[in-house]
């Protein structure tokens, strides 16, 4: 179920900053916020996982390609916690995406040597208060 998606109207260029405002429900299992150039071609997975997959309270980051999973990076940090209102802000370069949060800050490489996100989607459950560019 995708909470909300953008995808081929979107022309995010590197340094641009794509920032996605929302709550994360109460009985969350997990979300994950994907960019890149379409549902296939995912520069980035951020996928953080209260409790799913075998997973508990840790942020899986991957990438996409042509439809095929990368190699999955787990992050140590896990900053949410059920009920947040959080804001996340996504940028990148030709070298890497970073995540930005309050507190915390995520970084993974560009893989695909990607120049710019085309896709956005979120997915999972977190309910999506606001979508900006700057
Ligand atoms: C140990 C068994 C084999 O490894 C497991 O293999 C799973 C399948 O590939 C891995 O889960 C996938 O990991 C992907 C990132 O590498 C994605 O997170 C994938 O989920 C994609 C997805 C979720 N959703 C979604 N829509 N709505 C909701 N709630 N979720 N839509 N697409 C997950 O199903 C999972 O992360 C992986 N676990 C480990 C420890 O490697």
């Amino acid at each position: 179920s995708l909470a909300c998606y953008l995808s081929g109207e979107l022309d995010v260029e590197p340094g641009e900053c794509i920032k996605v405002k929302g709550k994360i429900q109460s009985d969350a299992k997990g979300f994950a916020v994907n960019v890149g150039k379409d549902s296939n071609t995912l520069m980035l997975h951020f996928n953080p996982r209260f409790d799913c997959h075998g997973d508990v309270n840790t942020i899986v980051c991957n990438s996409k390609e042509d439809g095929m999973w990368g190699e999955e990076d787990r992050k140590a940090d896990f900053p949410f916690q059920h009920g947040d209102k959080i804001e996340i802000c996504i940028s990148f370069d030709e070298t890497e995406a970073t995540v930005k949060l309050p507190e915390a800050e995520f970084k993974f490489p560009n893989r695909l040597g990607m120049e710019k996100i085309e896709y956005l989607a979120v997915e999972g459950d977190f309910k999506v208060k606001a979508i900006k560019f700057s």
